[in-house]
C-alpha cells in the first residue's frame, strides 16, 4: 500500500539535524529575482504544522515550520517582493508576492511568542536544519478539504514518522503558552 504523503521533507523520514549548522538561506522559489532572507543558528521547535495558514508546498498536507530568534532574520536581496499575508494574524506571514512561498513570520504581539519568527527551513538553501519533532494541529487539515475519514491513516503516518500527532501545539508549547499566560492575569 502506498503510504499517506505528509510533506515532501518527511516522506522519506524525518533527517536529525547536524550539530555543526549555524544557520543559512533561505530562498523562495521565483527562478527571477528570489527573495534570500539569511537566518543565524539553528531552528527550534521545528514541527509540521496542519493549520491553514502555514505555507505548504504543492500536495503537501502538512507544513515544516520552525522558530527563531526575531534578531537573527536578515532579509539578503528583493524584500520588495514581499508582502504580509495577513495583518490581523498573530504571526505577520511575509511571503513573496509572486511565488507565494512564506519566508519569515514574526510574533510582534503581546504573546508567549513575542519576539520569534516562524520560519519554513526547507526554504534553506543548507542541509543540516533540525527535523521536526512532532505535529500540530493535525485535525485542522479537514479545514483544508482533507475528508474525515482519512485522519486515521494521516495519524498512524505521523505516528511511524515519529511525528507525535497534536490537535494544537505539543504539551511542551501549550504550557509554556498556559504559564506565560498565568503570568500576565495575576
Ligand atoms: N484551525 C486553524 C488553526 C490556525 C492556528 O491557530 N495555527 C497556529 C499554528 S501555526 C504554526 O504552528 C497558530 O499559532 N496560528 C497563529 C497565526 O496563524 O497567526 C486553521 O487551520 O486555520
Ligand atoms: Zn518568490
Ligand atoms: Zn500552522
Amino acid at each position: 500500500m502506498i503510504s499517506v504523503s505528509i510533506h515532501p521533507a518527511v516522506d522519506g523520514g524525518v533527517k536529525p539535524g547536524s550539530s555543526s549548522f549555524s544557520g543559512g538561506t533561505l530562498v523562495c522559489a521565483c527562478a527571477d529575482r528570489p527573495v534570500k532572507v539569511a537566518i543565524k543558528g539553528q531552528v527550534a521547535h521545528n514541527h509540521a504544522c496542519g493549520c491553514t495558514k502555514c505555507w505548504k508546498p504543492e500536495g503537501a498536507k502538512f507544513s515544516v515550520v520552525a522558530v527563531t530568534a526575531h534578531e537573527n532574520v536578515t532579509v539578503l536581496e528583493n524584500g520588495d517582493k514581499l508582502a504580509v499575508v495577513d495583518p490581523s494574524a498573530l504571526i505577520q506571514r511575509h511571503a513573496c508576492k509572486a511565488c507565494g512561498v512564506h519566508m519569515y513570520g514574526p510574533v510582534e504581539r503581546d504573546h508567549a511568542f513575542k519576539s520569534l519568527d516562524f520560519i519554513h527551513p526547507e526554504r534553506f538553501q543548507e542541509a543540516g536544519w533540525a527535523g521536526p519533532g512532532f505535529a500540530a494541529f493535525v485535525s485542522s487539515i479537514i479545514e483544508a478539504g482533507v475528508d474525515p475519514s482519512e485522519m486515521d491513516g494521516v495519524r498512524g503516518r505521523l505516528k511511524e514518522l515519529g511525528l507525535e500527532p497534536y490537535d494544537c501545539l505539543s504539551p511542551g508549547l501549550m504550557d509554556y503558552i498556559a504559564t506565560w499566560a498565568a503570568k500576565k492575569v495575576c
